[in-house]
């Protein structure tokens, strides 16, 4: 499990822990694996200076633990001490060691030096408000540049607890690396956090983080759905893989539910239909295996259920939503019907109140309207925008974005880290829908199938940027194959 702690429960955990250890230990520890990496991250530099920037609190403290220890290795360092800032009690000690050890100290942002990296130590998760003044100035400054920048424990300016900058109009400092102290924190993982924290390396600090209590959150990962990956019996057939029905393609709009189509055959389901509202074009020239019907007249007994792709807001699409919602049949539920449900309370009572797997699939306006706020307020705290569309909904929910958030109804919330800005394009969420559908046809229970499809969609996007198609240009069409090359691997590897 990769546990991701609130700030409250870090600072509980951190209570307890500093009750038997001596003062400063704890500091030490971090400013000692924190100068390990440190001294990686400029190993490839010639003669390599170091800006060390040290905030009032004790994640200054931690700043000035680094400057010591980079000093006694041999390594040029400046600290850049905030204005006015005290020396907590903990960090006295390092900055004596600083002093004693070469580290210059400048009052202000020296000029014309290519530093080797800058390590932000302004603020941890002690930050009250948005940076301003000084602090405001030295993030603006710092982010400027492209000086590769490692940050103690979270970028100064971001909420570890949310991904969200720290006031309406936030600054922070933008890192390529974040090492980050005791427990992973949600805020590093999604919405804005992927960005301004770059790479994260936890640190434990050999602090013993508490073995019942929950964390807040946590990342996926291949373990949570390992278990259904499994390799296919030799005596099955197309039956034994599950249907797949696509309810969607209103005028103008047929290309969504075909790539949820698509999607769903590479990811394994044994038949896939595709039901259209407008014309049904009756074959897919590309991927002939799907078979199109009529919405109007089409009976999905038996499928696994993937509505709303291109469905629109028509009549006949609040009908078949209906339709579909009063079945048992596994559900996902996207795009436009997602829409309808957001202005039909009726809907939201029916769903409230199925009982097969049903799976919300919504990006941030989509969430939006179905929680009748801005995207402003989804994405100031995305974990906790999820979780309420998970209870109020009774479903599993996807809130898609950078660092997907998937939530249960009682609480559980699991942040996808796979996936990439390639998928920043139309059509891409279509397949995603596809994938979760087929995984279910396949007898995944409903949880598992999100997580699961969450993850293989990110992880198949990451391939082919790693592929060289993508993050530019990267098509939703290219995502299904690599989907199930993602798939297949994942089953030789952990099912084989
Ligand atoms: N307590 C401990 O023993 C340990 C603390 N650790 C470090 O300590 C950090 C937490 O330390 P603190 O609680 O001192 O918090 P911080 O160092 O994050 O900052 C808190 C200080 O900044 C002030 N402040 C907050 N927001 C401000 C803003 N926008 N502008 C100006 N001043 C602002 C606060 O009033 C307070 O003085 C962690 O993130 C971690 O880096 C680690 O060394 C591990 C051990
Ligand atoms: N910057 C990003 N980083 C990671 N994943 C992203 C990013 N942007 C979009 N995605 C993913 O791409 C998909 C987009 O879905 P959606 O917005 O519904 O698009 P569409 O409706 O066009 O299919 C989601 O799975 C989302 O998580
Ligand atoms: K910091």
């Amino acid at each position: 499990m990769k546990p991701l702690y609130s700030v409250a429960q870090i600072r509980d955990i951190e209570t307890t822990a500093l009750a038997s250890l001596p003062p400063g230990s704890l500091m030490q520890r971090a400013g000692q694996s924190a100068s390990e990496l440190a001294v990686k991250l400029v190993a490839h530099r010639q003669s390599p200076q170091v800006l060390v920037l040290a905030g009032p609190g004790n994640n200054g403290g931690d700043a000035l633990e680094v400057a010591a220890n980079l000093g006694q290795a041999g390594i040029a360092v400046t600290v850049l001490r905030l204005a006015g800032a005290s020396t907590p009690p903990d960090s006295a000690r390092a900055l004596l060691r600083a002093r004693a050890g070469g580290v210059r100290f400048a009052d202000a942002l020296p000029a014309d030096v290519d530093w080797a990296l800058v390590v932000d130590g302004l603020f941890g998760i002690g930050l009250a408000r948005a940076l301003s003044g000084a602090a405001r100035a030295l993030a603006c400054a710092v982010n400027e540049h492209d000086w590769p920048v490692l940050a103690l424990d979270v970028p100064s300016g971001l909420d570890a607890d949310t991904g969200a900058l720290v006031g309406p109009d936030g600054v922070a400092v933008r890192a390529g690396h974040t090492i980050t102290f005791i427990g992973d924190k949600p805020g590093l993982h999604t919405g804005q956090g992927r960005d301004y924290a770059g790479a994260v390396t936890l640190a434990g600090l050999g602090v013993e983080l508490p073995a019942q209590a929950p964390a807040e959150a946590q990342l996926n990962e291949v373990a949570l759905f390992a278990r259904y990956l499994h390799p296919r019996a030799q005596n099955s057939h197309k039956g034994s893989f599950g249907n797949v029905a696509v309810i969607g393609g209103a005028r103008g709009m047929l290309g969504a539910p075909v790539l949820a189509a698509r999607g769903a055959l590479l990811a394994g389901a044994g038949r896939v239909f595709v039901a259209t509202l407008d014309r049904n074009p009756g074959l897919d020239m590309a991927q002939p295996e799907l078979m199109f019907r009529d919405a109007a007249g089409y009976d999905p007994a038996g499928s696994t259920l993937v509505i709303g792709p291109g469905m629109g807001d028509s009549a006949d699409a609040l009908r078949l939503l209906h339709r579909a919602q009063g079945g048992a049949a596994p559900l996902v539920l996207d795009a436009d019907a997602l829409n309808l449900i957001a202005a039909n309370p009726d809907l939201q009572l029916q769903l409230a109140q199925r009982t097969g797997a049903t799976a919300l699939t919504p990006h941030p306006l989509e969430a939006a309207r179905l929680l009748g706020v801005t995207i402003a307020v989804i994405q100031g705290d995305r974990m906790a925008a999820a979780r309420e569309l998970a209870a109020r909904l009774r479903c599993h929910v996807v809130l898609k974005g950078a660092g997907s958030v998937l939530a249960r109804p009682d609480g559980m919330v699991v942040i996808n880290p796979t996936g990439n800005p390639g998928l920043a394009t139309a059509g891409t969420g279509d397949v995603l829908a596809g994938i979760c559908g087929a995984l279910l046809a396949q007898g995944w229970p409903g949880w598992e199938a999100l997580l699961g499809a969450v993850w293989v969609h990110g992880a198949a996007a990451d391939r082919l940027v790693a592929q060289g198609v993508g993050p530019i240009g990267l098509t939703a069409g290219e995502l299904p194959a690599a989907a199930r090359a993602v798939l297949n691997a994942l089953v030789l590897e952990i099912g084989g």
